[in-house]
């Protein structure tokens, strides 16, 4: 049997990744499709200890205390864990697998922590070694939601209702979530990933228009 496919929704925090994955794996499944949502990091799972150590802050309270070498093997192995306990035998059996982030986060959120001239490498040592080292699927598409910045920064606000102290260590930084920025819009724009711009004069468009250019992005995808 041939394997499955794998498409992954991908953005910078506050984009609505969750909700346009679950859309989209939603209406798939009601075409008759086999689909499973899956979504990176996997907090339900004891694979993403490291992760959760990381983004607490526990190795050291800003991004960069932690090379992006270091940080994306925590995300990789929780990725591992996933694929061989939740995942894997699906997709090897040909299912539709709808992640919420994947690999990808790594490329934005961990390249960023490089000067530009050094993403290429990074970017190149980050696939091969999900892909080919540990032998987790590539995907098949990756859909960008594109955020324009003053709006995301509203989002992010009211996400904790003002409670700094609920955010992640990346969330904390402002200087490292521009720069995570410039790394999401160079990997969408020199890895072929599918742009989605889910703002338009300066708010959000509506849940369904988004869905519809992202299940527009899926049909084509899969034919
Ligand atoms: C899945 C994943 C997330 N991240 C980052 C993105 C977010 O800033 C943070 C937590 O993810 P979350 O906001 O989706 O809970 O981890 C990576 O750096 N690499 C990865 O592989």
């Amino acid at each position: 049997m041939s394997k499955g496919r794998l498409l992954v929704i991908e953005g910078l925090d506050g984009s609505g990744k969750a909700t346009q994955a679950k859309l989209l794996a939603s209406y798939l499944a009601e075409s008759g499709r086999k689909v499973m949502e899956i979504t990176f990091p996997d907090y339900e799972s004891d694979s993403s200890a490291l992760v959760k150590m990381y983004l607490s802050g526990q190795f050291g309270d800003k991004p960069d205390d932690v090379n992006p070498y270091a940080a994306s093997s925590f995300y990789a192995v929780d990725r591992y864990a996933s694929y061989k306990t939740r995942w894997g035998s699906f997709y090897e059996a040909g299912g539709i697998v709808i992640a919420d982030r994947y690999t990808t986060s790594n490329a934005v959120h961990q390249c960023s922590k490089l000067p530009p001239e050094q993403w290429n490498d990074f970017l190149r040592w980050a696939f091969d070694y999900e892909y080919r080292l540990l032998g987790l699927p590539a995907p098949d598409a990756v859909v960008y939601l594109q955020v324009d910045p003053a709006v995301s920064q509203k989002l992010m606000t009211g996400r904790y209702h003002g409670d700094e102290s609920r955010k992640d260590v990346h969330e904390k930084d402002i200087e490292y979530l521009a720069r995570s920025r410039r790394a999401a819009e160079y990997c969408a724009e020199h890895l072929g990933w599918a742009t989605v711009h889910c703002t338009e004069n300066g708010a959000m468009r509506t849940i369904e228009d988004i869905q519809a250019e992202v299940r527009a992005l899926a049909e084509k995808e899969l034919g």
